[in-house]
């Protein structure tokens, strides 16, 4: 049975840090392939904050235009809103019967996973792959649990929060996202 790893987040922007765990996650373990799943709208984030979800879904599509194995995904730009990650696993179950999906998180979704709707089931139904991420501490009490596997990956301390800001205050952000991307912030003017 294939094994896609389903990568959520706002990606808002997408970010070179986003870019090596989909990239470590697809091509340096047992994953077939990773599909970035661009959300409309995390339940626990403000929505103020976030850019319209065509925008994150064109940077996510220019700055994947040479990966290998992994692709974008709208499936939640259909579902309702805010987006409820068990309510898409499930529709996802039923549209790819043939596929067994594991899910991709940096550990500070770990730190906040108890908050999410439902999120015993995801830990009963689905293997999560965990990236270290700096000063999200893995939880003890899932540090064994038999759903979630840490990776062993370099830590990268920045994030889609620190280039908004970046961008706002005219700083110079080049290679902390793709050129593509980057030309593309510019010419429409987001973050400013
Ligand atoms: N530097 C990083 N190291 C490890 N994981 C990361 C890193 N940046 C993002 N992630 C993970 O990528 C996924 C999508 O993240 P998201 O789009 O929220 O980016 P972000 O940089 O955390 O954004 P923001 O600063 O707006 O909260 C999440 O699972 C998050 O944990
Ligand atoms: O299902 C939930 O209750 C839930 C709560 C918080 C976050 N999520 C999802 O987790 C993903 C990570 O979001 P983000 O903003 O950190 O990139 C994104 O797809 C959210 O919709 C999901």
């Amino acid at each position: 049975m294939p094994k896609t790893g389903l990568f959520f987040g706002s990606f808002n922007p997408i970010h070179t840090g986003h870019l090596i765990i989909a990239n470590y996650m697809a091509n340096h373990t047992d994953l077939d392939e990773v599909w970035l799943v661009v959300s409309p709208h995390n339940p626990l984030k403000k929505k103020d904050t976030i850019i319209n979800m065509y925008d994150r879904l064109e940077m996510a599509n220019l700055a994947l235009e040479h990966a290998e194995n992994i692709r974008s995904s709208t499936i939640e730009f259909s579902l309702p809103q805010p987006s409820y990650t068990i309510d898409t696993l499930i529709n996802l179950r039923e549209k790819h019967p043939e596929k067994q999906f594991v899910l991709i998180m940096g550990s500070d979704n770990l730190v906040s996973l108890k908050k999410w709707k439902n999120y015993e089931i995801i830990l009963r139904d689905y293997q999560i792959l965990v990236y270290p991420r700096p000063d999200y501490p893995v939880p003890p009490e899932l540090e064994n649990h038999p759903a979630i596997t840490i990776t062993d990956t370099p830590l990268m301390e920045f994030s889609s929060t620190f280039i908004r800001d970046a961008v706002k205050n005219g700083k110079n952000i080049r290679y902390f996202v793709p050129d593509s991307v980057l030309a593309f912030i510019e010419n429409k003017g987001l973050y400013r």
